[in-house]
């Protein structure tokens, strides 16, 4: 499924109506329409199952307790002046034809409503649905039973105005159920942002596509559950109109990047069949981030996986992890990478199908006699194809580095797993901004730099050096966590050996490591109490 911004979605509406012909009302007809459906569901408790709308994956079904929501009291229906107030006034009519009473507020006179929402205004007018013209102050919200936030949707821009903001905060404060229609009022649907105030949605009914914004946080707090409803834009029309962004899904790894998550393993495959992962990772004080790495890249299906280490580090983790063959590496007796050779490790990697760089590699010389660094000479030691994930400590190099951009490129075959700390040495950006739009900065690297990016923490994005980006509803706060990060490069690197290509291993990656967390916080009596060994049996 794909994930759109205003203007796409503007794009999209535009060409169905404009070239298909579907006259513009009866898009909007659908929105208020199943918007209302939604209501009447929380209201009588009748589930989702047989709805006409998708439960957004990573989104979970409200809860509307035994006795429904509203308790048969007035839903207030909140209208702002542009066509997301002509969605609330339909579903103010199919709500009144449902036997649910509603109470219309109009943000601005009525008089104010312009082209379909005009009509709208006219419509339920004709009807006599109770209706009112918005007074700080003056609504009763007690004697109410939800909310449908039905004020501003794509067409907004920046802060809502007053009386908009007003409004939204007595909602707020008013601590009833909020449906929201196409998205909470005061989010940003391109990059999830929220102004002061947003509205703070239970559910959000998305009209047509998702927005972006609805699957970033915090905007994905503010929407609470989200539903898409079809309101009869064809099938493909966003991938024939150029969105290049979606949502992380089984579909979207079968359909758009081929990559089965339920792929059966060849009947009679063999463990040279699956690849050979080589792990350069770890070192005295941080042997286990090396460990739960090469551990992952087993447990991701690798055929074979060999771990790499500093020499003196090598004769304690015998045995540490039975199944991994140890590669020590000469360390003139420091333990460390420091003295280590990346040439060897370039030689060593040579030989196998994967090469996953940096967690607890720790500090390793800025530079070398020649002037360039330990990972420069990796990389260019290192034979050209040979699928290359780089992570933690090796981002910090290739930050310290300064100088990517004039480094020898690499075909589609190299993978970045920053977190947003990494990301912002790697760009000198403050983590704030990356945070304020994770697709775009991280759609913006990958572009420029050909590697495929991995931006990870809640909803991980990975961009792809064409300009695609999958955006991963997998995963839990409990994953915030020393350690989640290294099993994260070896379950990538583990694809790569695999066969995957870059885009499809990174996405596959994410997609099942935040499953495998999923499964593990389950277990557990909190998300807390989650390490990141536990996300290794459920992989
Ligand atoms: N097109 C279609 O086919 C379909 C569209 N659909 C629906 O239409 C929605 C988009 O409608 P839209 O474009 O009319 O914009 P919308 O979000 O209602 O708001 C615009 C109004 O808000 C105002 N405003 C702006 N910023 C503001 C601020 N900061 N604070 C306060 N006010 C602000 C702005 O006023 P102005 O600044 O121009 O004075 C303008 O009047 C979309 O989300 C979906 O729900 C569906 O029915 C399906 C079919
Ligand atoms: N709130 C969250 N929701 C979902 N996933 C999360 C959350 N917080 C962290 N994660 C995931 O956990 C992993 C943490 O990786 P990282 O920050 O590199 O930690 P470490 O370096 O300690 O291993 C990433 O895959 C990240 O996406
Ligand atoms: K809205």
């Amino acid at each position: 499924m794909e994930l759109v911004t205003a203007e796409e979605m503007r794009r999209i509406d535009r060409h169905t109506i404009d070239a298909i012909g579907i006259p513009e009302i009866a898009l909007m007809e659908n929105a208020g329409r199943a918007l209302a459906d939604a209501v009447v569901r929380l209201v009588r408790r009748t589930g989702w199952h047989d709805m006409d709308a998708i439960l957004l994956e990573g989104s979970k079904e409200p809860d509307a307790g035994e006795a429904g929501w509203g308790g048969g009291k007035p839903w207030a229906v909140l209208v702002g002046k542009g066509h997301n107030g002509g969605d609330g006034l339909i579903a103010a009519r199919h709500l009144a034809l449902r036997g649910v009473p509603v109470r219309i507020i109009y943000a601005t006179p009525p008089e104010e409503l312009r082209g379909e929402a005009a009509r709208q205004r006219d419509i339920a007018e004709r009807l006599q649905l109770p209706a009112g013209v918005y007074a700080p102050g003056a609504v009763d919200w007690s004697a109410m039973g939800g909310i449908v936030d039905a004020l501003l949707g794509t067409g907004t821009g920046g802060t809502p105005r007053e009386p908009y903001a007003a409004l939204i905060r007595e909602a707020n404060a008013s601590g009833l159920p909020i449906v929201a229609a196409d998205l909470p009022s005061g989010l940003d649907p391109d990059t999830g942002q929220t102004a002061d105030p947003c509205i703070r949605a239970t559910l959000t009914v998305t009209f047509g596509l998702p927005k972006r914004g609805l699957v970033q946080y915090p905007g994905a707090e503010a929407a609470g559950t989200v539903l898409v409803a079809p309101i009869g834009i064809p099938v493909g029309l966003a991938a024939e109109l150029g969105v290049s962004t979606w949502l992380l899904t089984p579909e979207t790894l079968r359909n758009v990047l081929d990559a089965d998550p339920d792929a059966p393993r060849q009947p009679d495959g063999h463990k040279g069949t699956y690849g050979h992962v080589l792990v350069a990772a770890g070192t005295r004080a941080m042997s286990g981030a090396g460990l739960l790495c090469a551990t992952a890249a087993l447990r991701s299906g690798a055929g074979l996986v060999t771990w790499a280490v500093p020499e003196l580090l090598a004769e304690s983790l015998i045995g540490a992890q039975p199944e991994l063959m140890l590669a020590p590496v000469a360390d003139g007796g420091r333990g460390d990478w420091l003295a280590a050779d990346p040439l060897e490790v370039a030689a060593m990697a040579a030989r196998r199908d994967a090469l996953v760089v940096g967690p607890g590699l720790g500090r390793v010389p800025g530079s070398g006699v020649d002037g360039r660094g330990w990972l420069r000479r990796l990389w260019e030691a290192l034979p050209p194809e040979l699928p290359l994930v780089v992570d933690a400590d090796a981002l910090n190099h290739l930050a310290e580095a300064g100088d990517f951009a004039a480094w020898p490129k690499r075909p589609d075959a190299t993978v970045f797993t920053p977190h947003p700390g990494e990301l912002a040495r790697l760009t000198g950006l403050p983590a704030r901004d990356i945070q304020r739009d994770r697709i775009g900065v991280a759609r913006e690297y990958a572009l420029r730099h050909g590697v495929t990016l991995v931006l990870k923490g809640a909803r991980t994005v990975v961009a792809d050096p064409f300009g695609d980006v999958y955006v991963n509803p997998t995963g839990n706060p409990g994953m915030a966590t020393g350690g989640t990060g290294d099993v994260l490069a070896g379950v990538i690197a583990g694809l790569l050996a695999q066969g995957y290509p870059a885009t499809a291993a990174a996405a596959l990656g994410v997609y099942r490591h935040g499953a495998a967390g999923d499964r593990a916080a389950a277990k557990r009596r909190s998300p807390a109490s989650l390490i990141a060994g536990d996300l290794l049996a459920e992989l």
